[in-house]
């Protein structure tokens, strides 16, 4: 599954009419696919639908036409100007008697429903003059607003804020990134009967869904023992910052490893979980860690100035390693990308920006962006680029690959998070995953655990102790992606 953007949308919708298909059909199936979702989720209720002048208003004429035949009450708001496929649909509606009202005459009327069709993907500026003062008004009512594809006004300010939102075809970039998503509420989607083919932009980023990721999950065979399943070396810890390496270490035990060993600073209390083995290393040396039996490392986590030794002489052993925290810094990820050694690196924006010497302020703004450069930047590595939500990159073949994670919640906000993510990313490694795989698998896992336990307060370790049941549910087929499919 793929996330569109509105212009890749408006893409889509080219090439399913240059296949013949009429585009007339789509909007009668999305307005029709509007109403059944109005009456279904607030039967009884009168609806106001607001139509804009473009095809998201002609979506709403429709939808006005479906609800007047299953015996709602509606009224009608159209802007003037339709054309093409909406004025088609206007005067459908006009055929069933049903006028509509210019939208300067809208006013809220208590318990009613309104539909948002004012703009959806040929939004193109930010609303201003009377579009911003109507959308003030909508939101600005106690009525509950279903938005046609999109809240109109998003990606800008100021935009409707709905009660749920019927996406048409495909999710879009607004539907998944804060503060955007926000606007969503409930997020429904739509198939509308657009063309497969039409839809296929496998350059698109993909987006992480329940079943592809159960899939990734590495299966035990019965004789499995805690050499064949995968052991992680855990490297870091440095002065008072003792905690980091023991929450990758507990990320990488719940995440299946069959042996945790964790290195770190001589003389420094850990208090690593009672399943770990211990390996003080009184200097960072490839020989202080010879010993170390590990199909996959985690170098970084609170190693301090110690980072560059340590990730050096992980880097001797060449196996898959996840780089994060004080390991950030371009001379060492360059280090594993010159060596060949398959490297997955997990910056949230603060880190990407010293990885890329930008502002960590402009990564988040523009993520999708911000993780490609890295995967160009550090060619072959893996790049796990933390947030709301955690975008991955590769690059792939002469271009780069994508993907969403759809898991995760702003109480994950919290220190200690990502050491655990390191850590299972470390254990999938390990279990024998490609960096790709166990990079989307780990992002996945680990936001489906924090979603379980989704409350504020939540800390890291809550965190892993949830990893086996979200594992558990998923190879069940149990979990259900955070949109729903009408
Ligand atoms: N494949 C699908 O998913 C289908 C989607 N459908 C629906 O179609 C819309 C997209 O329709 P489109 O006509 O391209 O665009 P909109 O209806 O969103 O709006 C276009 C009009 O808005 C004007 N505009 C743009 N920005 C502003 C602004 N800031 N202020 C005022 N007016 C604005 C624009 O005119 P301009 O010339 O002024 O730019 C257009 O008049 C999609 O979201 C779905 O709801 C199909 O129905 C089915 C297939
Ligand atoms: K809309």
């Amino acid at each position: 599954m793929r996330l569109f953007t509105s212009q890749r949308m408006r893409q889509a919708d080219a090439t399913a009419v240059g296949l013949g298909f009429p585009s007339l059909l789509l909007m009668e199936a999305a307005g029709r696919a509007v109403a059944e979702w109005v009456l279904e989720r607030f039967p009884g209720r009168p609806v106001a639908v607001l139509c804009g002048r473009g095809n998201n208003g002609g979506d709403g004429l429709v939808a006005a036409r479906h609800l007047m035949l299953a015996g709602a009450r509606v009224r009608v708001f159209a802007a003037e100007g339709h054309s093409g496929d909406a004025a088609q649909m206007q005067r459908a509606l006009q055929a069933h008697a049903l006028e509509p009202r210019p939208l300067e005459q809208w006013q809220p009327q208590p318990g009613e429903v309104i539909v948002d069709a004012l703009f959806g993907t040929g939004l193109n500026r930010r609303l201003e003059g009377s579009w911003a003062e109507l959308v003030g008004r909508i939101n600005a009512s106690s009525c509950p607003v279903v938005a046609v594809d999109l809240p109109s006004g998003l990606p800008f300010e100021p935009h409707v804020r709905a009660h749920s939102t019927l996406v048409l075809a495909a999710l879009k970039s607004e539907h998944l990134f804060y503060p955007w998503r926000e606007a969503c509420g409930r997020i429904v989607l739509a198939g509308i009967g657009m063309p497969e083919r039409s839809l296929f932009q496998p350059d698109l980023p993909e987006l992480l869904t329940p079943q592809a990721m159960a899939a990734l999950l590495p299966r035990r065979s019965g004789d499995a023992h805690k050499g064949s399943v995968g052991r992680v070396l855990i490297a870091g810890g440095y002065a008072n910052y003792t905690g980091a390496p023991a929450l990758a270490a507990l990320g990488a035990h719940r995440a299946g490893a069959g042996l945790v060993s964790v290195a770190y600073p001589a003389g420094l209390e850990l208090h690593l979980p009672l399943e770990s083995v211990r390996y003080p290393q009184e200097h960072w040396s490839p020989e202080g860690l010879s010993h170390v039996r590990a199909e996959a490392a985690a170098v970084g986590m609170g190693a301090g100035p110690q980072a560059e030794p340590a990730a050096q002489a992980v880097l001797s052993r060449r196996i898959p390693t996840v780089l994060d925290a004080d390991a950030l810094q371009p001379g060492i990820v360059e280090s594993y990308a010159r060596a060949g050694t398959p490297a997955v690196i997990t910056p949230h924006p603060g880190e990407a920006a010293r990885l890329l010497g930008s502002e960590a302020a402009s990564i988040a703004a523009s993520p999708l962006e911000a993780a490609r450069t890295l995967a160009e930047r550090f060619a072959g590595v893996t790049v796990v680029l933390k947030g709301g939500p955690t975008v991955l990159a590769r690059q792939r073949g002469s271009g780069v690959e994508l993907a969403v994670g759809t898991t995760g919640n702003p109480a994950m906000a919290s220190g200690g998070m990502g050491d655990v993510l390191s850590g299972v990313i470390a254990a999938l490694l390990a279990a024998g995953l490609e960096p790709w795989d166990a990079a989307r698998l780990g992002v996945y896992l680990h936001g489906l655990s924090g979603d379980r336990r989704g409350q504020v307060g939540l800390l890291a370790h809550d965190l892993a102790e949830e990893l086996p049941q979200a594992r558990a549910a998923l190879e069940r087929g149990e979990v259900r992606a955070f949109w729903e499919w009408r």
